[in-house]
């Protein structure tokens, strides 16, 4: 069956779009048919290369201050080193890293509340045992059930105001964060009123981005941290890398120049395979399918598990469970034996609008925290991998920081 084909046949479960929509509504991560063509075909520009350049400079300002952070918590105490949470950092960084590349840093503390508000849906929605797709489960957890639509309803109202003051003030920076990309259309030059999103589509696109884009990305960096901080030689040829390949004085003058961060690319391919942010992707069959001699009747539910895939050793050979960056080296698939193997970012049109995103803040953020500091594990650390709804580690992640 054609690749074609399969997309027609299927779609998001209709349980998540009604359980999940005070977090993402109806925006592009739930969307289906032509509202998702459309959505996508406004979006995508929004991410091009050139928008993306654009907010490089928000994204080095949001991770120095972190670095500046841990500088000054370092000397106080004596200088040589102290243990920090780097998850909780690293997801606070990466949640300002969206607010200003979503709102420009003109309206901090709505971007703050939202992302506030979003952690406790999300906390709401999947750290508490509910019974999503089981006949009459909303009756067994009313109060829950009742706690998420009142906050996403509290999001939207906040988003909103958002909106409606942006338009009335019309900021010479508008066109350059997402939320002015997405009010003018995307920033693919669209003008037709089908072209334009309406404000309802708007909040619900903010939503998905905030949600989806700055946790997933914290997660990338911090899984890639405890891997770094259990293997120094890797640690030590990224930084290598680094001075190599960035000038010293001002790593982030071209940003072009990331491209030649091989190495720093092969680690984040193995962080994604090991510790894929995203642990598993959901379908529903629109119709009766038949694979191979399988009959998938209309309706069925199914789970891919994308950290079992990553992790299976008829796919990745014997070494699947191991570290090994170098698996990329000489293939994108990492040398996976079915080309569906390795899927951190999704598979076919569907496949993550914001990955390019996410390989710009990656890159940004480990230049300036390996260019500063080392890692080492933690004593205290705990390994502990769990889902809610992003793979994270249960416990956080201490680990010594030192000064290089
Ligand atoms: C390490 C970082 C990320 C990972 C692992 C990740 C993972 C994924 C995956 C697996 C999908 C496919 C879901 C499916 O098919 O059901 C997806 C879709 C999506 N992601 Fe990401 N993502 C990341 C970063 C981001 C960022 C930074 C943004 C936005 C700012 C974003 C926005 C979206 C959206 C809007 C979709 C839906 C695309 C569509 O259905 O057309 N993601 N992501």
């Amino acid at each position: 069956m054609s690749t074609h084909v399969m997309a027609k046949c299927w779609g998001k479960p209709n349980v998540f779009k009604h359980d999940r929509y005070p977090m993402f509504g109806t925006g592009l991560v739930m969307a289906e048919g032509h509202h998702w063509v459309r959505h996508r075909h406004l979006i995508m520009p929004a991410f091009s290369p050139l928008n993306l350049k654009r907010v490089a400079s928000r994204m080095v300002e949001c991770a120095n201050e972190m670095i500046m952070r841990w500088s000054t918590q370092i000397n106080d105490a004596g200088g040589n080193g102290i243990i920090i949470d780097v998850e909780k950092d690293i997801i606070g960084t990466s949640g300002e890293i969206i607010a200003k590349t979503c709102f420009g840093g003109t309206q901090d503390e709505d971007a703050k509340q939202v992302l506030r508000k979003l952690r406790a849906l999300q906390t709401t929605l999947f750290k508490t045992t509910r019974y999503v797709g089981v006949p009459f489960g909303k009756f067994f957890n009313v109060k829950k059930t009742i706690e998420a639509n009142k906050l996403g309803t509290e999001i939207d109202r906040l988003l909103f105001s958002v909106i409606r003051a942006r338009k009335e003030s019309k900021k010479a920076d508008d066109g350059i964060d997402l939320l002015g990309l997405l009010m003018n259309g995307g920033g693919g030059g669209n003008n037709n009123e089908e072209d334009v999103l309406t404000e309802r589509e708007v909040v619900d696109e903010c939503k998905t981005f905030f949600f989806g884009g700055h946790e997933t990305t914290a997660l990338a960096i911090t899984w890639t941290l405890m891997l770094l901080a259990l293997h120094p030689h890797w640690q030590i040829q990224l930084r290598r890398e680094i001075f190599q390949v960035l000038p010293r004085d001002n790593p982030f003058h071209d940003i072009n120049l990331f491209s030649s961060l091989k190495k720093m690319k092969w680690v984040m391919n193995e962080a994604l395979r090991l510790y894929p942010p995203a642990p598993n992707v959901q379908r529903q069959a629109r119709q009766d399918i038949e694979i191979e001699g399988l009959m998938v009747p209309k309706g069925t539910n199914m789970w891919i598990d994308v950290v079992g895939m990553h992790h299976d050793k008829e796919l990745w050979g014997e070494d699947a469970n191991e570290f090994k960056p170098e698996r990329f080296m000489e293939d994108v698939n990492g040398g996976c034996k079915h080309k569906m193997g390795y899927l951190p970012f999704g598979f076919g049109g569907r496949m993550c609008v914001g990955r390019n995103l996410t390989f710009m803040e990656y890159k940004i953020v480990l230049t300036l925290v390996l260019s500063k500091f080392s890692f080492t594990i933690s004593p205290s650390y705990r390994h502990s991998p769990s889902i809610m709804l992003s793979l994270r580690p249960t416990h956080g992640l201490p680990l010594i920081v030192q000064p290089l």
